[in-house]
């Protein structure tokens, strides 16, 4: 809601109250609309002053909203013009956060006074929307085409100095905005609004701003490959620079109705809650983040190209090769990412675990608190992993790679499963590259990157392969499940990885970063084909997806079954974070929901007959009874098909 006080000296003030952060809710806007009317119809208002409650202005409109019928027209848009055209003077006084709507509502204010901690941007794209009521269409009058630009397609936030030097603010202060918001609608009665009005503006003209366009359109497609609000959120600011703003915010409006229909705005609303979500676990134990406190820090791990040799965890294998210590205080390091010593240097399984992967040549942690028996004697440091990274924390049960390292072996199973029978490599890599199952590609690099030995020692100890393997076993078959030999060939033929320079790839010099296909690797397995009479077949895209897919998602049910993930939206967390799986598509279980259980169930079964030999592709008990209900919404998931007994 919106809180109206008529406040001496001729002013009213509208207060946004709507807890945590002051969301734009159907209330609220109600309630700034009431508010307003009431001191235009109240001929003793000479200035309107507008602020948020609890020392924050507005994080924007509620995203809950977005899944709502009110979504098809929030109103938002209409109230900010409502607001410029205003006779009397709007002043926003700003603290905390104004980000999207509360932007808009901000730009909406004939003048805006912040708070020097203030944060404000246009998050929106992060979201897969645009800053859909006028956001589009003024800021670029205001600042200009490029600046708008970048802020409207990066959705980063900025602080109050910098909003202020690029003309988002009128003043930035150090003590309470509403006071000093006051203070300067006192003075501002009587003056001429017109030049305050942003709408009546035109954008600033700069010589380019055809390549300007282009130029950023290049930017983004590169930059956030497969995301479609970027360059939508392009698009709507175009209308600001092509049409007078009436015409324009109708584009902005039929831009924004594209994205929010769309399954990509979907996904990525769910994944901003699922991350959320996810951050406030707890344990049947009565452990939680509430109760989490931060342990002190004495020294940190970087990840880079040394090798460490005290390292002697066995959950440290995948980091092993690229840790070494230095002293506390280095955060980052070029491209090196900080990761907290107490980790390493406690007894690991007490506290933490960590994995490393690559996207993109660049390195990336995420951490899990794992629970041993001494756990309950600690206090979890929740803020420590996560604050010092900015990464998520997920809880999972000691044996972490349940959850971790399973996903990994059946992505890579899933994969060289499907690429030792089709004909050509590329075809797996080429029907993998250009949509979610970019991340199956990842694992071999992440493969290479850990180093090939360090799954080859654990398959030795496993006796899987190596001397312990006993005589006569045969080279495709363990018992009766389907065993895949190669990566324990590469092996012996020295391709670790990146480290020897060769592995699933070949790089430009032993721990080089630039990889390439090798040839020698096609080579090789075309006669792996002939030595194991493999009848190389074309392979569908839509095989190649499923069975990659599937198999990996049929093990996130069984996981959710077994109790060892306390959620889904926790598993899709982990993908997200840990794997780099496409934001826009919300994470495996998510995108489950949107393909339909009963179709994964059917598939799933399919497949299975076809290839009784990889356990994998056989149906979890836990998906078989959620497809029973049809296809659930995914918060239902749990209650429908009973919450096993945690393991966390
Ligand atoms: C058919 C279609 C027709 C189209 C019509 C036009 C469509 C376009 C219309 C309008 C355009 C405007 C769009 C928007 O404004 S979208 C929202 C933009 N804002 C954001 O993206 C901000 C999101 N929030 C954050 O970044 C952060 O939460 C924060 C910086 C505000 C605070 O961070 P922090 O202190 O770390 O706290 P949390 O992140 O944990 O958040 C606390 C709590 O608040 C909830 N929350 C935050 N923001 C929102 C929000 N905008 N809506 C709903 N809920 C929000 C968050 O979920 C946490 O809740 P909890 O988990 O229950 O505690």
């Amino acid at each position: 809601m919106a809180e109206y006080l008529r406040l001496p000296h001729s002013l009213a003030l509208i207060r946004i109250r709507n807890p945590p952060v002051n969301a734009i809710s159907p209330a609220v806007l109600y309630g700034i609309k009431e508010g307003l009317q009431k001191a235009v119809s109240d001929h003793t208002v000479k200035a309107i002053v507008i602020s948020g409650a609890d020392g924050k202005f507005c994080a924007g409109v509620d995203i809950h909203v977005f899944s709502t019928p009110w979504s098809s027209d929030t109103g938002l848009g209409d109230l900010v013009d409502e607001m410029q055209r205003n006779k009397k003077p709007v002043v926003a006084a700003i603290e905390g956060m104004a980000l999207g709507g509360g932007l808009e509502l901000a730009l909406g204010s004939h003048y805006r006074i912040a708070h020097v901690q203030t944060e404000t941007g246009f998050p929106e794209v992060t979201l897969g929307i645009l800053p859909g009521a006028r956001g589009t269409q003024l800021l670029p009058r205001l600042i200009g085409i490029p600046a708008a630009l970048d802020l409207i397609t990066s959705g980063r936030c900025i602080l109050a100095g910098e909003a202020f030097k690029l003309g988002i603010l009128d003043k930035v202060v150090n003590s309470d905005p509403l006071e000093k918001g006051i203070k300067f609608a006192r003075t501002i009665l009587d003056q001429p609004l017109e030049c305050r009005r942003i709408m009546n503006k035109t954008v600033p003209n700069v010589p380019n701003m055809d390549a300007i366009f282009s130029e950023v359109f290049a930017k983004v497609r590169k930059q956030y490959p497969g995301y479609i609000a970027p360059e939508t959120c392009i698009r709507a600011v175009q209308a600001s620079v092509k049409h007078p703003y009436e015409v324009g915010i109708k584009e902005e409006k039929e831009l924004a109705v594209y994205l929010v229909e769309s399954g990509q705005a979907r996904a990525l609303q769910y994944a901003f809650f699922a991350e959320r979500n996810a951050n406030k676990w707890s344990t049947p134990s009565g452990v939680s983040w509430k109760t989490a406190s931060v342990r002190p820090i004495s020294l940190v791990g970087v990840l880079g190209k040394h090798v460490g040799e005290f390292l002697d965890s066995p959950h440290l294998h995948m980091v092993r090769a690229a840790i070494y210590l230095v002293p506390s205080g280095v955060k980052f390091c070029g491209k090196h990412i900080a990761v907290l010593a107490p980790l390493i240097l406690i007894q690991v399984h007490e506290l933490f675990i960590l994995c490393v992967r690559t996207g993109d040549g660049n390195f990336f942690f995420f951490f899990f608190v794992v629970l041993g028996p001494e756990l309950r004697t600690y206090t979890l440091s929740h803020s420590t992993s996560s604050q010092l990274i900015e990464m998520e924390n997920i809880l999972v049960p000691r044996g972490w790679g349940e959850v971790v390292s399973t996903f990994l072996t059946i992505s890579n199973n899933g994969t060289m499963n499907i690429h030792v029978q089709v004909l050509c490599r590329h075809t797996v890599f080429s029907s993998l590259r250009d949509s979610i199952y970019v991340i199956y590609i990842r694992n071999f690099r992440v493969s290479d990157l850990a180093g090939l030995d360090v799954g080859w020692k654990g398959r030795k100890g496993q006796g899987l392969t190596g001397p312990a393997l006993p005589p006569g076993t045969p080279a495709r078959k363990r018992g009766n499940i389907r065993y895949c030999p190669i990566p324990d060939i590469l092996c012996e033929s020295g391709r670790f990885g990146q480290k020897t320079g060769k592995g699933w790839y070949q790089y430009d010099k032993p721990l080089g970063r630039i990889h390439k296909p090798d040839p020698w690797l096609s080579k090789f397995l075309s006669q792996y084909r002939e030595t194991y009479h493999i009848e190389p077949r074309v392979i569908s895209q839509d095989e190649i997806l499923e069975r990659c897919l599937y198999a990996l998602i049929n093990e996130a049910f069984r996981i959710l079954g077994e109790g060892i993930a306390a959620s889904p939206e926790h598993i899709d967390v982990i993908y997200l974070h840990g794997y780099g799986w496409p934001r826009y598509r919300g994470g495996p279980m998510f995108y489950a929901s949107t393909v339909g259980l009963s179709t994964i169930l059917e598939k799933l079964q399919k497949y299975y007959r076809q290839n009784p030999d990889i356990p994998q592709l056989e149906p979890s008990n836990y998906l078989k009874k959620l497809a029973a209900h049809g296809n659930p919404p995914l918060k239902e998931w749990q209650r429908l098909a009973g919450t096993p007994s945690s393991k966390l």
